[in-house]
């Protein structure tokens, strides 16, 4: 439904006398299918907006292709915006008058007739929890209430195709997970095709069917949060060994299973009494290596094994963690960019 090849944006910037270009989206290419929830991670500066603001037609490419909704972004922009909703990071300038005339209002810029923005504007407000607040001033509401209407704004017009740049941004967290809840309903209810940028991995782990990652203007992954999990880092595989003595003994079963040490991964780690290692499918994996300990008399106090998170997979990736990336995270936003699940 949407594509994008060779994405290009650079900006010209200043310093001092010194004028410089930023390559912010730096050859993108992504496919977005009918009726997907699609994740668009990566830390602060990584690109999300500026690709959202190409796709959205804000923004005109300085190089590459977009087809979004089946329109040319170029050639087509009207039939774009037409067809899309688009809720942007910093949510809408709201004039002071009442919410429900600012959503009608809104629905008559699209083409709708009054009644009909009116009766679609009610429903939504009904299905984002804001029943009661129709002839409440925006300026008046809690955050997580606007940046519920902001999503109502995006949705007026019955788009098939909605973009939310970071829509929990700001929100304490009750108000993002309940703001989560809408988002996957407006998938199951409208089936709607969703396209959200964010930084905070459990958001994208959360609501995605499928993540797209992008650091430094270029995509470095896209897939289901499983298999980028499964493809890359590996399960964490944490032993407890009983005897200290057999803790070198344990860890050279352990290494016979590991992945081997590379980017982000450093191999079978040794701490006190703890093996630590990385496997493919542990589900796979354990069994043998519980057998292997087993026969050579290595008797553990325990054994975990922990799923990768998407950080895992970020470090894997580019050497970094996303955590550390996001840290310049603005002022104001919620401590849980830093929250796992
Ligand atoms: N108008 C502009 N002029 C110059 N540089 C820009 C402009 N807009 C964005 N940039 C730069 O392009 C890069 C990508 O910015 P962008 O806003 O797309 O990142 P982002 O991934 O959305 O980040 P965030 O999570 O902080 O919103 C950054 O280095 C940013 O400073």
């Amino acid at each position: 439904m949407s594509h994008a090849r060779g994405l290009v944006q650079t900006f010209q910037t200043k310093e001092g006398r010194k004028k410089t270009e930023v390559r912010a989206v730096d050859g993108v290419d992504l496919d977005v299918a009918e009726g997907e929830v699609v994740g668009f991670l990566g830390p602060n500066g990584a690109g999300k907006t500026t690709t959202l603001r190409m796709l959205t037609t804000l923004l005109r490419p300085t190089e590459g292709t977009a087809t979004v909704a089946g329109y040319d972004v170029v050639k087509d922009s009207e039939q774009v915006r037409r067809s899309i909703g688009y809720v942007s990071q910093a949510g809408g300038a709201f004039s002071g008058a009442r919410a429900g005339d600012e959503v009608v209002d809104h629905g008559m810029l699209y083409g709708m007739k009054g009644a009909e923005a009116e009766r679609r504007g009610k429903e939504l407000f009904t299905q984002l929890d804001l029943d009661g607040l129709w002839t409440r001033m925006p300026k008046n509401m809690s955050g997580g209430q606007r940046r519920r209407l902001d999503i109502v704004m995006g949705l007026i017009h019955e788009p098939s195709l909605v973009f939310l740049d970071e829509p929990t941004t700001g929100l304490d967290p009750q108000a993002r997970a309940n703001l989560w809840e809408h988002i996957a309903d407006l998938r199951r209810r409208r089936g709607a095709t969703v396209f959200l940028t964010t930084h905070y991995l459990d958001e994208a782990d959360a609501l995605s069917d499928r993540i797209i990652i992008i650091d430094h203007g270029t995509i470095v992954a896209a897939d289901t949060a499983d298999n980028l999990k499964a493809q890359v880092a590996g399960d964490l595989v944490d032993l407890e060994v009983a005897d200290a003595e057999l803790v070198q003994a344990a860890a050279q079963r352990l290494d016979s299973i590991a992945e081997a040490p590379r980017h982000g991964l450093q191999g079978v780690e040794i701490e006190g009494n703890h093996v630590r290692g990385r496997v493919q499918r542990a589900g796979k994996a354990v069994p043998g290596l519980l057998r292997d300990l087993h026969d050579a008399d290595i008797d553990l106090e325990s054994i975990e094994v922990h799923r990768p998170t998407l950080d895992d997979v970020f470090l894997t990736l580019t050497g970094r963690s996303l955590r550390d990336a996001a840290d310049a995270t603005p002022a104001g936003t919620p401590g849980t960019a830093t929250k796992e699940n």
